[in-house]
């Protein structure tokens, strides 16, 4: 692996895991619609890793922070586009990168997703991963569990578009993915 540990040094983190999907639809964008218009807009994934599985419609765009422009990620029959999310950049202390991309539907045509964002062990606490650092003091970020930092950033991201939520750990049955509920009332985005 290029952190330098075996196949077994995520193995605690993998123990009853939290993890959720979303089944997403984007109806085609009309022609004459806002420039600014988009499926889902330019943002990071929060979590640690994002499989996402595509329809056989384009419109997944990533940016390139080099180029300073967006390209195209279309779907490739039978792969997933793997994303690694915000705790994953904090855990590596930067040295792997969250990417920004959106979605636009410009095909004319209905476009599905499905994204699976896997978070691991609620439990487990990201703290700097030692191989991404030469020294503690380099550490860029304090230690948080993994339900404290998703639980978080639920409210920055629910409270910013004005929705009220709440979100709660249920228990969870031994051997099955936890679930991180999340209801979410009428609102205005
Ligand atoms: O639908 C897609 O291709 C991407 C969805 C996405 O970026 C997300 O749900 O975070
Ligand atoms: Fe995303």
């Amino acid at each position: 692996m290029s952190l330098g540990y075996d196949q077994h040094y995520f193995d605690e983190f993998c123990t009853d895991p939290m993890a959720f999907y979303k089944l997403l639809h984007y109806p085609p964008q009309a022609e004459d619609s806002h420039p600014l218009q988009r499926g889902i807009g330019a943002h990071r994934d929060f979590g640690v890793i994002t499989l996402l599985l595509q329809g056989d419609v384009p419109g997944l765009e990533v940016w390139d922070e080099e180029a300073q422009e967006y390209y195209p990620a279309p779907p490739v029959e039978g792969a997933y586009v793997v994303n690694l999310g915000n705790l994953f950049e904090r855990w590596s202390n930067d040295v792997y990168i969250s990417n920004v991309h959106c979605v636009i539907n410009r095909s004319g045509t209905h476009r599905y997703s499905i994204p699976f964002n896997y978070n691991g062990n609620p439990d487990f606490v990201i703290r700097c991963i030692e191989s991404c650092r030469s020294k503690p003091e380099d550490e860029k970020y304090a230690p948080i569990s993994v339900d404290d930092y998703v639980r978080q950033k639920y409210k920055d991201v629910y409270n910013r578009v004005g929705i009220y939520q709440v979100a709660e750990r249920v228990a969870w049955l031994p051997g099955l993915p936890c679930v991180l509920y999340v209801r979410i009332t009428a609102g205005k985005y």
